[in-house]
């Protein structure tokens, strides 16, 4: 088979992308990919690391105010769609997969266009602009949740989860806690904004660090690439917690996450399909900067059923947050049964079944 992907902005939608990459690689190495993005985002970095056929193309996101600058988008779009015909001409794919963010807007288009397959996967709870307007195009739709059924077409719809929770199951004590100089055997909190990291998550971690010295747990803690500097400067200043590992950015996550017993951090759903596949608790602290602030309804099917404690940014406090991560590590009761809750919303077979349905819509065309 021959596999058109995209997906990028953020590591939201490029790790799902990667995982699905990554699983069909090893399954059918016969496979091969094209992945299509922008120069900006996280996926030029990421996916070039992983040696995948990378092609990018220039295209921006709508303003959601009135703005001339989406007149010149409108403009980009339509280029990036000659572009990505020219590209899925010479490339011949089989089926093409979007995984959002707005690159995968003219991939997915382009492709609808040539008459080739395609299939969207949309990680939220509430989707996002691209992939309602994509959905109209493409064969299937791979949901995460079932909240987000409605907002497409019935018929369209499969649920499938996210890759990444495939991804991330079975590798518990990997021992990669070493490597930042952590204990393997003591509890430990793992604190980040997403996978841009956030100013507001890191200020209240920034006021904790003395208050975590003191406790029998450890954090590592992920600031994001672009706040590194700052952070540390700040750190510099005030001391250090012999407990506490800070990091600008992790890069196999997958990994990492295997050997912490909770997490604290943003919303973003490819995290927390992370996080339900190894049943971990967690704190979230949606992003209130989003669309249709679809963070906090992420985080309220964890809540809801018990695998989460959120905790609303505009009521974040270095005191806030350091009781949480108590009263969750420090009580084994509070702990196993958020860690069950979380458990029971994961859904590891993912892969499989994404898989399944890019197999189905490449058959019938077939
Ligand atoms: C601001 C914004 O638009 N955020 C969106 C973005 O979030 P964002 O990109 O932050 O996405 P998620 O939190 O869902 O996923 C982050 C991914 O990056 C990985 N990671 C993170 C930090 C790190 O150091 N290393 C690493 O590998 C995580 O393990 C995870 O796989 O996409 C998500 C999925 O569509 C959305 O729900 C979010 O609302």
């Amino acid at each position: 088979m021959k596999i058109v992907v995209s997906g990028g902005g953020t590591g939201g939608h490029v790790y799902p992308a990667l995982a699905l990459i990554r699983t069909i690689k090893e399954k059918h190495p016969d496979t091969q990919f094209l992945y299509i993005g922008t120069e900006k985002g996280l996926e030029a970095n990421i996916v070039q690391r992983e040696n995948i056929p990378f092609k990018k193309i220039h295209i921006t996101g709508f303003k959601r105010s009135l703005s001339l600058e989406n007149i010149k988008t409108i403009m980009r779009f339509f280029k990036g769609v000659r572009e990505c015909k020219k590209m899925l001409k010479a490339f011949q794919p089989d089926v093409v997969i979007g995984t959002g963010g707005y690159v995968s807007a003219p991939v997915v288009y382009a492709a609808a266009k040539l008459k080739i397959p395609a299939v969207i996967h949309e990680q939220n709870s509430v989707p996002g602009l691209t992939n309602k307007f994509l959905s109209r195009y493409v064969q299937k739709v791979a949901i995460c949740f079932e909240s987000s059924r409605q907002f497409f077409p019935g018929q369209k719809v499969v649920l499938t989860g996210n890759p990444r929770a495939s991804e991330v199951i079975g590798k518990k004590g990997s021992g990669r806690l070493n490597q930042f100089g952590l204990k393997e055997h003591i509890p430990t909190a793992l604190i980040f904004g997403g996978s841009r990291g956030a100013r507001p998550i890191n200020e209240a971690v920034i006021k904790s660090l003395a208050q975590f010295a003191n406790k029998p747990y450890q954090v590592l803690y992920i600031t994001g690439e672009t706040h590194y500097g700052d952070v540390e400067e700040e750190v510099a200043l005030i001391g250090r917690s012999p407990n506490v590992a800070i990091v600008p950015f992790i890069h196999n996550m997958e990994e990492v996450l295997a050997d912490v017993a909770v997490v604290v951090g943003r919303a973003g759903a490819t995290s927390l399909a992370e996080i339900t596949a190894l049943g971990l608790p967690a704190i979230l602290i949606p992003s209130p900067y989003v669309t249709n602030n679809h963070q906090e309804k992420n985080a309220s099917v964890l809540t809801s059923a018990g695998a989460a404690i959120m905790l609303p940014e505009k009521e974040l406090t270095s005191q806030r947050l350091v009781a949480a991560i108590d009263e969750i590590l420090l009580d084994h009761e509070i702990l196993d049964s958020m860690s069950e809750a979380s458990k029971n919303l994961g859904m590891p077979d993912a892969t499989k079944r994404l898989y399944n349905v890019l197999l189905s819509v490449v058959n019938k065309r077939r």
